[in-house]
């Protein structure tokens, strides 16, 4: 294999960003302005990258994240830095970005001039990208979070969200605010990943596997080994 030859994991990124940059000029052919929702973490780099590189009408596309830890942004683990550095470069910088994080100090004592902000943008969503973690989660819904309950059941916009196993405090859309889409898409990798789904397709327990709450609905699923 030539070096210049796509691994599976870049052919999937531009397949995904196709999908995605098909699915918003569809929507922009009917409505003055498209939302984008994305996920953070390390799998949605090369996607990134691949949509940034699409010609569209980008002064007219919202962006927001499914979630955020409540970080500055020139923290290494921000996922505003994330999408500001690899997602809104080129043309995609005439896109208007909606961060989920505030002044505020803590989640808790933001989360309701974020949610009026988020509440603002022009849902249903187009797409909601989401990612999945080793154990199931999705955006921020967490199994071993205690907010997980009130994430799942809320009509509020955005949760404030502590866990145990992640080091920051996060902010979360609701699992009612992602459901609030034309399309979903889930951007996994890797064997690991490709079990947990499907030990989560093969049960019900939304709370043990929080990724459960979006697989009752139409889901894209793009995996690559
Ligand atoms: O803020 C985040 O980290 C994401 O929104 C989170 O839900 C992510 O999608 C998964 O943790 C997978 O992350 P990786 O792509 O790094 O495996």
């Amino acid at each position: 294999m030539s070096d210049s030859t796509p691994t599976p994991r870049e052919r999937l990124a531009h397949q995904l960003a196709e999908a995605v940059a098909e699915a918003l000029r569809s929507d922009l052919a009917r409505r003055e302005r498209a939302l984008l929702v994305v996920s953070g973490g390390s799998t949605p780099v090369p996607f990134f990258h691949a949509l940034a590189a699409m010609a569209l009408p980008w002064s007219r596309i919202d962006v927001t994240l499914a979630d955020e830890r409540w970080v500055a942004e020139t923290a290494d683990d921000s996922n505003a830095r994330l999408v500001r550095e690899h997602l809104l470069r080129g043309a995609a910088t005439e896109a208007r970005f909606v961060p989920l994080t505030s002044e505020a100090a803590t989640p808790e004592e933001g989360a309701a001039e974020v949610g009026r902000r988020i509440a603002e943008l022009s849902w249903p969503a187009s797409v909601v990208i989401l990612g999945m973690g080793g154990d199931g989660h999705t955006a921020s819904l967490f199994p071993d979070s205690r907010e997980l309950e009130l994430a799942l059941s809320t009509d509020e916009p955005v949760v404030a969200v502590r866990t145990p196993s992640q080091p920051q405090p996060r902010i979360t859309l609701s699992a009612d605010r992602l459901h609030q889409a034309y399309r979903h898409y889930l951007h996994i990798t890797g064997e690991e990943k490709r079990a947990v789904l499907g030990r989560a397709l093969a049960g019900d327990d939304t709370r043990s596997l929080p990724i459960r709450a979006f697989l009752a609905s139409p889901l894209s699923i793009h995996w690559a080994p």
